[in-house]
């Protein structure tokens, strides 16, 4: 498989595009220059590494203009693909093109932005912090004080001749536990403050990515894995805030104590701490390679869990699926290929890790066994005292163990960028439609006219594919139109486009005249009500489905909910539930059967009260009682409202005050159903007789 990628940008923009997208394939990729790329020129094939999944990769054709907007042109992708940026442009255009996007982030490289962000989540904690910082601060004056005192105790005990020998060492030793008590308290202050703010962080970060993640466009939705967004949600918010709290906290007592240890090794010994600290710049080049790599492999390592996740998420709760398919093993064992993924970059990890460990415990024990031996010499020419040589070795121990903990600061610190890199991404993405924008019209002024102008229309995710072009259709208020026509004609995409889900590519959809591009999405949604053919219920109980409906749930009266219940016809079957309304009725509504699920939304849709509904008629079929029961509660449902409903059965379509057919990208015939009926060559006539026909005998019908 290959692929072909026209670029068409300036030849600077060009190579650093090329460099930010990470362009790698396991195939040749053929690259025509349009404008000046004389690099590539020559190499007409480029033979690369990874990104671009060969599996995926079918058939791309990228116009990019510079400039501040990226124009793309000549976009075709069968398949969407992989596509790796960190610009804005490119990564706007890549969203354009309905491609999955990803930052590129180069291990290491930290950008005083994503610096100034991380301080920015911190600063509502910064009375807390600051107040740790405090306590940080007398532990470790504490901690570093420690050797010097205990080489004091030991020079003491070592010069035992004198008659003050045991006041002084019993005075000593108190005071000593005095401090160690002060500093003991103070690190446990510290440790509390610490984790709290971390978890309040953790907290507001993920209050406000979820508030994010549910303001975007469902074209979004359309293109993000659900298991990537809920990975962000808890694993990266958790890393992004130990990285902040715990690990700053410990990095700054290294740092801390790292420099006092050096002062007081220095102030003990200068000849000997020279000697001992000529081994830190290598130490610290070592930790700050180890702290890019795993930077990088984090990252990876969380991409590759994201995948994961969502696998098994989508699994799990398509569980009836699989087992009807029985795909059980099938599952476990891509899913085992996706861990065995993740294990093999962890392995990575663990070996660098081991080995950098390996390297810095030897280095440790080699330090010590120098100041050893160059402080006996020193001891045997009477330079130093022993407790001198025991402070001395006690500052470089605590030296030792700083160095380490700024260097896993160093790599907690990077994770940490890397989490937060992927959380920002999706916290400043601006939804393409806000949601609580716009003109918000007076109750008297709605009437319900619904009207689609020359709509033309195609997914983001597919621009190629046009669903509508020049659609033109009219409700008048208070009217029921019945949409039919054959499958992926368009007639829940009609739905999707009143309901703002998407926005039409030209023309436009208005409600009583008002484009509702410029009405406020959220009001716009809080009038109109949708009963779709497998309703969604959450996963609680009955009474607190129906009570969804309404705009303020906390203000719905139990006399509401049971209300709305009789007339969907739901009343009856929840009170023969021993919990009654309270009963829960499991992940998706999973516990009930279909007709009862769609009274219930029926219900739910009541207690909207909307002025517009948009039905869409379940084609399983349903026994006898629950389709009529059904069928009464849509009626009683669909009295002195707009209806739009999209049809399967003919008592709809025959009680509808007009039927629209749609084919073709448009509206082929509109008018009632006696009317369509009356035109021999009509869509809506073959597709009644064709209806009666399934009916009658459905291998003929198929055949025809
Ligand atoms: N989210 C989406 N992204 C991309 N394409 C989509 C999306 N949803 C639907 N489509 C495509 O749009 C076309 C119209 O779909 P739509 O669901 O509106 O048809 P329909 O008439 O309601 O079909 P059915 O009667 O089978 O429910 C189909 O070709 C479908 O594959």
């Amino acid at each position: 498989m290959s692929g072909v990628i026209m670029l068409q940008m300036s030849r600077f923009a060009t190579r650093k595009l090329l460099q930010q997208w990470n362009i790698n394939c396991k195939n040749p990729v053929r690259l025509y220059q349009l404008s000046g790329l004389t690099l590539m020129r020559s190499q007409r094939k480029l033979v690369c590494k990874n990104v671009f999944e060969a599996s995926l990769f079918t058939h791309v054709r990228l116009g990019v203009t510079s400039g501040p907007r990226c124009v793309w042109t000549n976009f075709r992708a069968s398949t969407p693909f992989t596509f790796y940026s960190t610009s804005t442009h490119s990564r706007q255009a890549a969203e354009h093109a309905g491609s999955e996007v990803k930052t590129n982030d180069k291990p290491g490289q930290v950008s005083t932005n994503d610096f100034k962000k991380l301080l920015q989540l911190a600063h509502p904690e910064r009375w807390r912090l600051s107040a740790a910082v405090s306590f940080l601060v007398v532990s470790s004056a504490v901690t570093m004080s420690a050797p010097f005192f205990l080489g004091k105790v030991i020079d003491t005990v070592y010069s035992n001749s004198s008659e003050e020998f045991t006041s002084s060492l019993t005075s000593l030793c108190i005071m000593l536990a005095g401090v160690f008590l002060c500093g003991g308290a103070a690190n446990a202050a510290r440790v509390y403050l610490i984790q709290v703010s971390g978890q309040q962080i953790v907290r507001n970060l993920r209050e406000s990515l979820f508030s994010s993640i549910l303001r975007q466009e469902v074209g979004f939705f359309d293109k993000t894995r659900t298991g990537e967004l809920i990975n962000r949600l808890s694993s990266d918010t958790a890393i992004v805030g130990s990285a902040l709290t715990d690990n700053v906290s410990d990095g700054l007592r290294s740092i801390a104590q790292a420099g006092a240890g050096v002062s007081m090794m220095f102030y003990v010994s200068p000849s000997l701490a020279t000697f001992v600290l000529m081994i830190v710049p290598p130490m610290a080049g070592l930790a700050v390679i180890y702290g890019r790599y795993v930077r990088s492999i984090s990252k990876q390592t969380q991409d590759a869990l994201a995948q994961a996740m969502q696998l098994a998420e989508e699994r799990i709760s398509n569980l009836r699926t699989v087992r009807a398919f029985g795909k059980e093993l099938t599952e476990v064992q891509t899913y085992a290929e996706k861990v065995d993924y993740v294990l093999r970059l962890a392995k990575k990890e663990a070996l660098f890790t081991a080995g950098f460990f390996g390297v810095t415990g030897l280095s440790g024990n080699m330090i010590i066994l120098s100041v050893l031996y160059k402080g006996g010499l020193l001891m045997g020419s009477e330079h130093m005292t022993v407790g001198e040589l025991s402070s001395f070795l006690m500052y470089a121990f605590w030296v030792g163990i700083s160095i380490a903990g700024l260097s896993s600061f160093y790599s907690e610190l990077m994770k940490g960028f890397g989490a937060g890199t992927r959380l920002w991404e999706l916290m400043e993405r601006k939804p393409e439609f806000p949601l609580n924008e716009g003109v918000v019209l007076r109750p008297e002024q709605l009437k319900g006219a619904l009207e689609f102008h020359n709509v033309s229309f195609a997914y983001p995710t597919r621009k190629d594919v046009l669903i509508f072009q020049n659609l033109s259709l009219t409700v008048p208020a208070g009217s029921v139109m019945a949409v039919v026509g054959s499958s992926g004609s368009g007639k829940s995409t009609l739905v999707s486009l009143l309901l703002r889900l998407y926005d039409p590519d030209s023309g436009m959809v208005t409600i009583d005249g008002h484009d509702i591009r410029n009405l406020n999405a959220y009001w716009l949604r809080s009038r109109i009500g949708t009963v779709s053919q497998e309703p969604v219920l959450f996963s609680c109980s009955i009474a607190e489905n129906i009570a969804y409906g309404a705009s303020d749930p906390s203000q719905v009266t139990t006399q509401d909910i049971l209300r709305a219940a009789q007339i969907a016809n739901a009343h009856d079957f929840i009170n023969g539930f021993p919990k009654g309304f309270d009963t829960v009725v499991g992940e998706k509504g999973v516990l009930l059967s279909g007709g009862q699920k769609q009274r219930i939304a029926i219900a739910r849709a009541l207690l909207k009260n909307p002025k517009i509904l948009l039905l869409d008629e379940a084609t399983s079929a349903l026994d006898t009682e629950n389709e009529f029961l059904v069928q009464e509660a849509l009626e009683r449902l669909m009295q002195d409202r707009t209806v739009l409903v999209i049809a399967h059965r003919l008592s709809t379509i025959q009680n509808a005050d007009a039927v629209a057919v749609l084919d073709q990208q448009h509206v082929v015939e509109c008018g009632s159903h006696a009317q369509l009926l009356t035109n021999q060559d009509g869509l809506f006539r073959k597709l009644m007789e064709r209806q009666a026909l399934l009916h009658a005998d459905p291998k003929l019908a198929l055949a025809k």
